[in-house]
């Protein structure tokens, strides 16, 4: 059998990037509007300073304007709440994302709730998590928009087709099952206590992987030719033990790439798949939270 088509995700949110400077540039021209994204980062996470830099430099480089709040790790609850309270009326800012996970003392759903429906553009309020439920117009979860233009631009029309979303977060799981829906899946959710996972996963034409245990998924969970999206990211020391030691990572998907890639039909590879779309849904989000602020469009 031929090996999987390989998605390229960090290609595709070039394009997508390039887009949506062309956009924002239209929207400065026309309108006087700067779409500006604030993040919030409490604590000192490597992986999320990382993150957090990408998308400020990927922010100012699509012409938006960029704020990166860095808050100590000791930070209190209502500390917080007050800067996104401050973001919230901040006329420069059409999108306020706080960076997760939250230390424990943190309550996320707190934090959610401070969130300004018309800012979140990671698409976690209530607001916005219902709306998309209901097919009305929403902010949506970052990841599993960049997970939907992928599988639309590989196969197209996703109507009939079979999906399962292994994983059910707020800002994964869930949306992702809905955008399925949404565009005419019949849609499983699995997670950790799904009973039979491999019988559930060989179901699919789609399966969507999220659930944060590298290489989980096997070649024999596959069913031959289907579309295999891999959400996790799992950092491991490097293989090689010299620059393990000097603290390089690789990351692991939560899909056996290796021997997935044998049986798939398309298979997006980790790193360089789902996760630049992610940045670069945020600032589609963003773009979108400008417009709709300013009431344009
Ligand atoms: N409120 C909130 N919203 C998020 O959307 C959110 C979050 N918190 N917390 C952490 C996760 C993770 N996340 C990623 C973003 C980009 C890459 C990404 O660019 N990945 C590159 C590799 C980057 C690298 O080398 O480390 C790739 O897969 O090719 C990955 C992961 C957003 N998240």
């Amino acid at each position: 059998m031929a090996q999987a088509k390989l998605i390229d995700g960090k290609a595709f949110a070039a394009d997508l990037r390039a887009k949506i400077a062309e956009d924002v540039a239209e929207l400065k021209a026309k309108h006087g509007v700067t779409p500006g994204l604030a993040v919030v980062l409490v604590g000192e996470d490597p992986a999320s300073q990382v993150y957090v830099r990408n998308k400020g430099e990927q922010t100012e480089a699509a012409g938006m304007y960029s704020e990166t709040h860095r808050l100590p790790a000791d930070t209190s609850q209502d500390e917080l709440l007050a800067v996104v309270a401050k973001l919230n009326a901040d006329p420069k800012i059409h999108g306020v994302l706080v960076q997760f996970p939250v230390p424990p003392h943190i309550s996320q759903m707190d934090v959610v709730a401070a969130l300004s429906p018309d800012k979140d553009v990671d698409g976690l309020t209530v607001t916005n998590a219902g709306r998309l439920a209901s097919g009305l117009p929403a902010l949506t979860p970052c990841t599993p928009l960049g997970c939907m233009m992928l599988l639309k631009d590989t196969l197209g029309d996703l109507s009939g087709k079979n999906a399962v979303v292994i994983g059910r977060s707020n800002l994964m799981g869930k949306p992702m099952a809905q955008m399925l829906l949404a565009a005419d899946c019949t849609v499983t959710i699995a997670h950790s206590r799904s009973k039979d996972l491999p019988g559930i996963v060989r179901q699919a034409d789609i399966v969507v992987a999220a659930v944060g245990r590298a290489e989980m998924v096997k070649a024999d969970w596959v069913k031959p030719g289907a579309t295999v999206i891999d959400v996790g990211i799992t950092r491991y020391p490097a293989r090689d033990p010299a620059a393990a030691a000097a603290g390089k990572t690789r990351l692991v998907g939560d899909v056996a790439f290796d021997e997935v890639k044998e049986v798939a039909g398309a298979i997006t590879p980790v790193p360089g798949g789902v996760g630049p779309m992610t940045i670069a849904c945020l600032l589609a989000n963003t773009l979108t939270a400008a417009k709709r602020l300013s009431g344009i469009a």
